[in-house]
């Protein structure tokens, strides 16, 4: 375990006698004698997925209906379940959001999200799908609809993805990290290329 779980804001105040060190991004006051027993605590992490559909120069994108992410056009996927692999998950997903049978699935980048106050870490394995069978349908979850790579709504979808699509439209693998205060604001966050991914 490291203390890489943890991000601090810097944001130093006196707490009684000891001396508070930082808000850590899950919301939680920390002082010196905290630090080391609730840095070493990891995150409680969710694996999802996140499949991407395209064609030429058109994404398929999906307004969310209910639940989380609500109100947002998005790629399709959820969570991962624990007799599956993250591949079978992006399928299953993709099919029971969309309709559609991917053919040929391609891990083009890992998202990281944290919301201060809450525990849980959200690890979202984010898949390119050019080859699929069947059409798009509308489901209980999801409304899609194809968009023109230059014309996305990103001021209807989650912050961040005005930050990475470009990557992902580009074919450039990444991975990020993004701190969120409740679901429109981006505290702070990492997004780097990169060559491989596990
Ligand atoms: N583009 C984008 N997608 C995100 C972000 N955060 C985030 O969780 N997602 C994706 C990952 C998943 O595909 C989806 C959330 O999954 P979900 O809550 O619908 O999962 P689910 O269908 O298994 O859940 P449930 O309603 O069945 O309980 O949203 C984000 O900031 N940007």
């Amino acid at each position: 375990m490291s203390f890489n779980n943890c991000r601090c804001l810097i944001q130093q105040i006196s707490y009684k006698q000891d001396r508070v060190l930082g808000l850590c991004s899950r919301g939680v006051y920390v002082t010196k004698k905290q630090k080391l027993s609730y840095f070493q605590m990891p995150a409680t992490r969710k694996v999802f997925t996140l499949a991407m559909v395209r064609k030429t120069n058109s994404l398929l994108l999906g307004l969310k209906k209910k639940g989380f992410g609500e109100g947002k056009w998005n790629g399709f996927g959820g969570k991962v379940e624990k007799d599956e692999t993250v591949s079978e998950g992006a399928v299953r997903e993709l099919e029971e959001e969309s309709g559609l049978v991917a053919k040929c699935l391609r891990k083009i980048g890992i998202l990281e999200f944290e919301f201060a106050g809450d525990p849980v870490l959200l690890e979202v394995h984010v898949f390119d799908v050019t080859h699929y069978e069947g059409e798009p349908v509308e489901t209980e979850e999801m409304l899609p609809q194809w968009f023109p790579e230059d014309g996305i709504p990103y001021d209807q979808m989650w912050p961040d993805d005005i930050l990475w699509y470009p990557l992902y439209l580009k074919g450039t693998k990444f991975k990020g990290y993004f701190l969120y205060q409740g679901h429109d604001t981006i505290l702070e966050y990492t997004l780097t290329q990169v060559e491989h991914l596990p």
